[in-house]
């Protein structure tokens, strides 16, 4: 998979959680051209992989209390991704500890020994290369800025981007706040093979935000 990857999650309380709504997303994003979908929970993907023919990256938020992993943080929790249908299973790879004793390199193992595509999620150049030895077929970005340990930057990490992508051999995928077409052709030319593109596109209220407080400040300026 190449190209641009449109993440469609909504959560509770957001106005457009729900599998109706996020399948409707990723039909509108695969019509504009979108090579592949990223989402959440089992219910979420097995309407998607129904509703459209690119592949969809499969994950299962997971908030388990005394553990800082949310993203697929266990062995199960990734197998029920992949029964739901996800093409590639989304897993934190972070070393950090998971709610099932497991460590990451076991967790990766079993899944490659069932054949399944793993995409693992990091927070910084060391988790990547770990990732890799590990035997993962993606690498994204997806936890730079989300680790107590990594950059925090309120722009993508497009220097992970290109660290990663000029290391391993496998495909890196730049994901995480990236707001505009240009950042994520930025992220191409450092070496990115797929980019990850979540609230920008689909969190209409994060957009009208972004809107709404850039438009307040001009107006502070010209006060
Ligand atoms: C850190 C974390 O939990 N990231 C999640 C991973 O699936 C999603 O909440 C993000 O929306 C996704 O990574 C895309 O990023 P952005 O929405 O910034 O384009």
């Amino acid at each position: 998979m190449q190209g641009l990857v449109v993440s469609c999650q909504a959560f509770p309380g957001e106005a457009l959680f729900g599998s109706e709504y996020m399948t409707k997303m990723a039909i509108a994003a695969c019509q504009g051209g979108a090579s592949g979908i990223r989402a959440n929970g089992p219910q979420d993907i097995a309407a998607i992989k129904q509703s459209v023919s690119v592949p969809v990256i499969g994950l299962m938020k997971n908030d388990l209390p005394g553990f800082e992993v949310r993203i697929t943080p266990t062995l199960e929790d990734a197998l029920i991704v992949h029964r739901a249908g996800a093409d590639i299973v989304a897993i934190d790879a972070t070393s950090r500890p998971r709610p099932d004793n497991r460590s990451l390199s076991e967790t990766v193992r079993k899944l490659k020994e069932l054949g399944i595509t793993v995409m693992a999620d990091v927070s910084t150049f060391e988790e990547g290369l770990n990732a890799a030895a590990l035997g993962v077929d993606y690498i994204s970005t997806t936890l730079s800025g989300y680790t107590s340990y990594s950059r925090q930057i309120k722009e993508p990490d497009l220097e992970l981007v290109a660290r990663l992508a000029s290391a391993v051999s496998v495909p890196v995928a730049a994901e995480g706040r990236i707001k505009t077409p240009e950042e994520a052709a930025a992220a191409l030319r450092l070496g990115a093979s797929l980019v990850v593109v979540g609230g920008a596109i689909t969190r209409p209220q994060m957009i009208t935000a972004a809107f709404v407080s850039t438009m307040n400040q001009r107006e502070a300026v010209s006060e």
